[in-house]
């Protein structure tokens, strides 16, 4: 038989007495004083005891931003990302504003030519994410605007920080870190997002944004950040998939630690964090879990390029039905503890609650 999605089959029972008849008759009724099912037997049931819900307040859109005019170009592991030209990128942004989505996060594909060993161009006032920022705010004021604060997207070795035979040096790179959050809250950047896991680089920014007078400029922390398989597609996006020398494992987390993260989310609290971050999502709502337990902080995960890529490919093999796994997914986070997901999957999803209501 087949069963629509929604559409209760047994409407009956517990609605009204089973007529003696519908009942097998070489089956009597089981003594339940306990039936789970009742509470789901209908629509309106499952509505009344539901006990999280995904809202359009919840999604936190990741955008790429690349050069020219008009022009888009998509991210092949990634179907249905593109990178944006900035005109386009604060179309988008228009967009979300009218779809209710509170914050998108920019993240730059950098010409190659302009990539060097320290990262230079992330000091660039004039570089892609701060005209796009520049932009964003002139289209829709009232979007909230996060940038990632790392050097890979900008280093010729594809690192988040500065290198030295072959060692990625912390707190030199922390300096760099700290100038580039000011170049973007200089340009107007609501939300900085370290996401290199340097050790001290949140207090770092914060003592230097209080210093230059933005106060108001937020810190969510990629507090949580784990050296993954997952964000191979991104890398992908930014281009640094090509040029990364080794991997990440001297400052990204190891995927066997979880009393770890606590310490990790612990400290950049104490350093100022107004809201946490946990990276990847899906391998990781334990940690999700345990840090909103721990700190009640705005806790925050990020649903990265991997998972999306994983999702989509099933679904372009005619393996999962999209719209319910990306649904189902982002519930997921919502039951785990999330405040807020950063998810690719933000625009399909502001669009089916809109149809929704
Ligand atoms: N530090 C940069 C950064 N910021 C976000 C992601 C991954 C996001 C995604 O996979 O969607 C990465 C990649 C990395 O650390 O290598
Ligand atoms: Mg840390």
């Amino acid at each position: 038989m087949a069963i629509k999605f929604g559409r209760p089959l047994q409407r009956s029972i517990g609605f009204t007495p089973i007529e003696p008849e519908a009942r097998d008759a070489q089956t009597p009724a089981l003594d339940l004083t306990v039936r789970m099912r009742r509470n789901r037997r209908a629509d309106w049931t499952r509505r009344m005891v539901r006990e999280n819900v995904v809202t359009t307040d919840d999604l936190i859109w990741p955008m790429f931003v690349m050069d020219g005019d008009n022009a888009r170009q998509p991210v092949a592991s990634m179907p249905g990302v593109e990178r944006l030209s900035v005109d386009l990128i604060a179309r988008e942004a228009a967009r979300a504003a009218a779809l209710n989505i509170p914050c998108i996060a920019l993240f730059p594909y950098t010409n190659p030519s302009l990539r060097d060993e320290t990262g230079s161009e992330a000091l660039n006032a004039d570089n892609l994410v701060c005209r796009a920022i520049r932009a964003i705010k002139k289209e829709a004021p009232d979007i909230g605007v996060l940038c990632d604060v790392a050097l890979d997207p900008f280093t010729s070795h594809g690192h988040d920080g500065l290198i030295k035979d072959g060692v990625i040096l912390n707190d030199e790179s922390v300096a760099v870190l700290v100038r580039q959050a000011l170049v973007q809250a200089e340009a107007g950047c609501d939300i900085i997002a370290p996401s290199d896991m340097m050790d001290g680089r949140v207090g770092a920014i914060r003592k230097a944004l209080d210093h230059a007078g933005f106060l108001d400029v937020s810190i969510m922390a990629y507090a949580a950040k784990y050296a993954s398989a997952f964000y191979g597609p991104f890398r992908d996006a930014v281009g640094s998939a090509k040029t990364l020398s080794g991997d990440k494992r001297t400052y990204q987390m190891d995927p066997g630690n979880s009393d770890e993260a606590l310490r990790e989310v612990a400290l950049d609290i104490a350093e100022g964090a107004d809201m946490i971050m946990v990276k990847p999502g899906m391998p990781y709502l334990d940690i999700v879990r345990r840090v909103k337990e721990t700190f009640g902080m705005p806790t925050f995960a990020y649903q990265v390029s991997g998972e999306y890529a994983m999702i989509m490919a099933a679904v372009q093999n005619g393996w999962l039905d999209g719209e319910r796994a990306m649904m189902e997914s982002i519930i997921g986070f919502k039951r785990a503890g999330c405040d807020g997901v950063l998810t690719y999957f933000a625009p399909r999803v502001a669009e089916k609650l809109k149809h929704q209501s």
